[in-house]
């Protein structure tokens, strides 16, 4: 308990001094005043971010009572702003003419940092002591840690407050801002050119990889994979950034960039356009002012900002000074960089790094980060790595002046030298801002978690296992289909079909007069023929009817069965699979519509090819005789009795529809009463209708038509529905009588072999093969693919969303853990137990 109060404690005034507001109250309750008092303290006297942690830090030593605790070394050395001197050597440290440490310390601990500080490339050796190098490589993992955090929650989204910061370029044109990251990264990779080519915020995460060989850079936004030609990705981020269009010329949207390299140090840096005194005259009128604008939304605290000048240019008119000093006026949290140092005479640079107009708790560096002209055409092109030339040329440079940059100076001078400063500052600056993160984190986590549970019922999803399960869903409702879809049914559409198909034979070769025997009509009796009493009678005796009802089972039998049956049940496949998609939660994608749609259709039509052609050989014999059973003559009579009742009805409903339209039942007789008389010829039309006649329109006439056409069929159904039911149709023997009887007995044959032949070829393997073909088709999906299926649905999106954030957020949360673990961890191997625990925890950890 006493150990957490402490931590609390610890935390607490970590807080307060890094933020310097009033806050956590209630959390800690009694440690409230003496935390404040200290923070207080604080701003009062050294002020800045170091300045804080160092006041803190004397509570802290006072707070922990009998303990003795000191503050680390590294800490101490950033709140005194020597970091560079005491651990760089001095402030020309690597130049030719002074002392080293024999053997340095970049074997084993240290080896990571050598490479990233530019230890060891001409013109520098590492003279840290094996202890410096071990405490530079923790620093370094403990940042790369966080560095990975920050990512994390910049794809977690928008929120300020969870976000940690980062380190900000800003300068003029052409004050060397390139310059300074391209020494930082030891290559050229920026774009260049006149025309105003940094137009987007170009945020870059530089990871030491100490083993790795290989350096290459990473566009993740873009999913191009490893980039090892440092040209390409300068061609790439001139194409990104010349994307914004002239007329805006800037833009807010960053481009994300990540630098992989065992000679960079752990970083995250954005660097912004460089600021112009006046707009050019093809540039937008407010260019200067949108600039202004989108630096000073990154330059905001807790961002380190990188403020670079150049030398040559007097810093009291250095725009990138100017605006740090709106936003950071006691200078807290900038780092000046002074560029092009060899431009101006040595003394003048010293005097210029010791700026008193606008001092800064992070200190000037100077720097040269020129290439030398001469080697530059060799090393610029391709992936050769500069900073070995840079770091000689500016060795050269500075140790060339040893009274002004020497050892004893005190002036800070260099790039890795600088490099080191931002590692040291962007560590304590993370690590000051963890316990607010951490405390947003959680805030965001019960919010999430809140909202999953009252609006999810904390069903977990990913896009994965909601297409899993969709596809399980409807795969099962599939299987559920084929238990109903069977040879019956099968049967039922076909039956159907065959029986308007005999309805069609009867009406064409039966149930119409011969046409010689039509008396001639005028145009407006045209359709429908004589009066049904006047139809032939069958003769048995008469090869005519013989003749008929042959030809009527030929025309029947030679239908082309195989294609109609096949066609017609692969179209009821077909729509009961679309009525399946439209119950699914499939119904809501219209990708997975049109891949199911598309598989089925693409089975079906290859099935449908073999089995039409199948079944067609299989009704064969038919087509050249078809005997009756008693049996089948029977079903075909109760059959077809059926199916004219049906047909009755529905011409019935008909008629009542036209005889509507015609204006109820009298209008619709007195039409029906003229077309009559006209058909008998007891009325004489003379030419022309198109107005109409006798009384009635041209429109209602032709109702009236129809109406007559209806009236027709209704009474000849009627009658053949009598002829059926009469016992002369009950004998297969009269079958000349009873054509309907005998072509429905022959129908019902063709649909038995076609159910039969239909169930075992055609449904059977589309049962077999849709369901495989749906697995093959979402389950190899790619992830891209699987997360825009899920997301087409706004519900899903929502949900994903909920799930995915707050998964993210546990993440982060446990990677906090981890790196508060590790740097425990650290601290009890270091062997300084709770001198340097204690010193970790006051940098803010208490809270989370
Ligand atoms: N002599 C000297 N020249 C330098 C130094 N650093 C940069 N330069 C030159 O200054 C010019 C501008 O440098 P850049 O690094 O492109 O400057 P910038 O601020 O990025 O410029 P913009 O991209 O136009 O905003 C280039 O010609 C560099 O070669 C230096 O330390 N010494």
């Amino acid at each position: 308990m006493a150990g957490m109060g402490m931590l609390g404690l610890v935390a607490y005034i970590q807080y307060q001094a890094s933020q310097g507001a009033a806050y956590a109250v209630d959390l800690f309750g009694k440690a409230k005043d003496a935390a404040s008092g200290a923070a207080t303290g604080v701003f009062e006297g050294a002020g800045g971010i170091f300045g804080q942690i160092g006041k803190g830090w004397d509570k802290t030593k006072e707070d922990v009572g009998g303990i003795k605790v000191e503050m680390p070394q590294w800490m101490r050395d950033i709140y005194e702003g020597k970091t560079q001197r005491e651990e760089g050597g001095s402030g020309g440290s690597g130049g030719p003419n002074e002392p080293k440490q024999a053997g340095g310390g970049a074997v084993g601990a240290g080896a990571a940092t050598a490479g990233a500080f530019a230890l060891g490339s001409d013109g520098e050796e590492d003279d840290r002591t094996p202890t410096e190098a071990a405490r530079d490589d923790q620093m370094m993992l403990l940042t790369r840690k966080m560095i990975e955090i920050r990512s994390l929650l910049q794809t977690i989204g928008q929120s300020e407050s969870l976000t940690l910061p980062s380190i900000v370029v800003v300068g003029s044109q052409s004050s060397g801002k390139s310059s300074v990251l391209e020494a930082i990264v030891g290559h050229e990779f920026l774009p260049k050119g006149s025309n105003m080519v940094t137009r987007r915020p170009i945020e870059l995460t530089l990871v030491n990889t100490p083993k790795a060989q290989a350096e290459y850079g990473e566009f993740l936004a873009l999913g191009f994979g490893k980039i090892t030609d440092f040209s390409q990705i300068q061609k790439t981020l001139t194409d990104l950034n010349l994307a914004v269009p002239e007329t805006d010329c800037v833009s807010d949207d960053p481009i994300q960039l990540r630098i992989y390299s065992p000679n960079v140090p752990d970083l995250s840096l954005i660097d912004l356009p460089g600021y112009i005194q006046v707009e050019a005259f093809d540039q937008p009128t407010e260019l200067k002012a949108k600039i202004q604008d989108l630096c000073d939304k990154y330059i905001q605290p807790p961002n380190v900002i990188l403020a670079i000048s150049a030398a040559d240019v007097d810093l009291a008119n250095s725009t990138a000074l100017r605006a740090s000093r709106r936003v950071d006026p006691r200078g807290e949290r900038t780092i000046g960089v002074v560029t092009k140092m060899d431009l101006v005479d040595p003394i003048r640079g010293a005097q210029i790094l010791a700026d008193r107009n606008y001092p800064l708790r992070l200190g000037y560096v100077g720097v040269v980060c020129k290439v030398p002209r001469e080697t530059k055409s060799v090393f610029s092109r391709g992936s050769a790595n500069i900073t070995s030339l840079i770091t000689k040329n500016e060795s050269a440079y500075f140790s060339a002046h040893p009274e002004t940059y020497g050892p004893d100076s005190q002036v800070t001078v260099g790039t890795s030298n600088l490099r080191k400063k931002l590692m040291h500052v962007l560590e304590a600056t993370m690590s000051a801002s963890l316990a607010t993160t951490s405390e947003a984190i959680h805030q965001e986590l019960a919010e999430a978690t809140y909202e999953f549970k009252v609006q999810y019922n904390e069903r977990s999803l990913s896009a994965e296992s909601y297409l899993a399960e969709s596809l399980d869903a409807f795969k099962h409702s599939f299987r559920a289909f084929s238990d109903t879809f069977g040879r019956k049914e099968v049967r039922d559409i076909v039956k159907q079909e065959l029986d308007q198909q005999v309805l069609n034979l009867l009406a064409q070769r039966y149930w119409n007069r011969p046409v010689e025997n039509l008396r001639p009509v005028d145009q407006l009796a045209e359709g429908p023929q004589e009066h049904i009493e006047n139809l032939p009678k069958a003769d048995p005796e008469n090869p005519l009817w013989h003749l008929k009802l042959d030809a009527s089972t030929s025309t029947l039998t030679k239908l082309g069965i195989g294609r109609l049956a096949t066609s017609i049940t692969a179209q009821a496949l077909q729509e009961s699979v679309q009525n399946l998609v439209q119950g699914s939660t499939f119904s809501s994608h219209p990708f997975a519509i049109q891949a199911i749609t598309q598989a089925s259709t693409n089975i079906l039509r290859d099935l449908s090819y073999d089995t039409s052609d199948e079944l067609e050989i299989c009704v064969k014999p038919y087509k050249y005789r078809v005997e009756v059973s008693q049996d089948e003559w029977r079903r075909g009579r109760d059959n077809i009795t059926e199916v004219l009742k049906s047909e009755l009805k529905d011409c019935d409903v008909a008629t009542k529809a036209v005889e509507d339209q015609l204006g109820g039942k009298r209008r619709a007789k007195d039409v029906l009463s003229f077309i009559d008389r006209v058909r008998k010829g007891e009325v004489i039309l003379d030419g022309n209708t198109d107005a109409g006649a006798g009384g009635f329109s041209a429109a209602l006439l032709s109702k009236g038509r129809e109406a007559l056409f209806l009236r027709d069929r209704s009474d000849i159904l009627r009658l053949r529905l009598a002829a059926v039911k009469s016992r002369q149709c009950s004998n297969p023997a009269n079958k000349y009588h009873c054509p309907e009887v005998f072509l429905d007995a022959v129908a019902d044959k063709l649909t038995s072999t076609a159910d039969l032949f239909l169930d075992a070829e055609l449904l059977s393997k589309f049962y077999y093969q849709f369901p495989r073909m749906l697995e093959q088709q979402f389950r190899n999906l790619d992830e891209g693919t699987v997360q825009r299926f899920a997301r087409e649905d706004p519900k899903i999106r929502r949900h994903l969303d909920v799930v995915k954030r707050k998964e993210l957020l546990e993440h982060v949360l446990k990677e906090m853990e981890g790196l508060r673990e590790l740097e425990k961890r650290e601290v009890r191997r270091s062997g300084r137990g709770q001198v340097e625990e204690v010193g970790r925890k006051r940098k803010g950890w208490g809270l989370f």
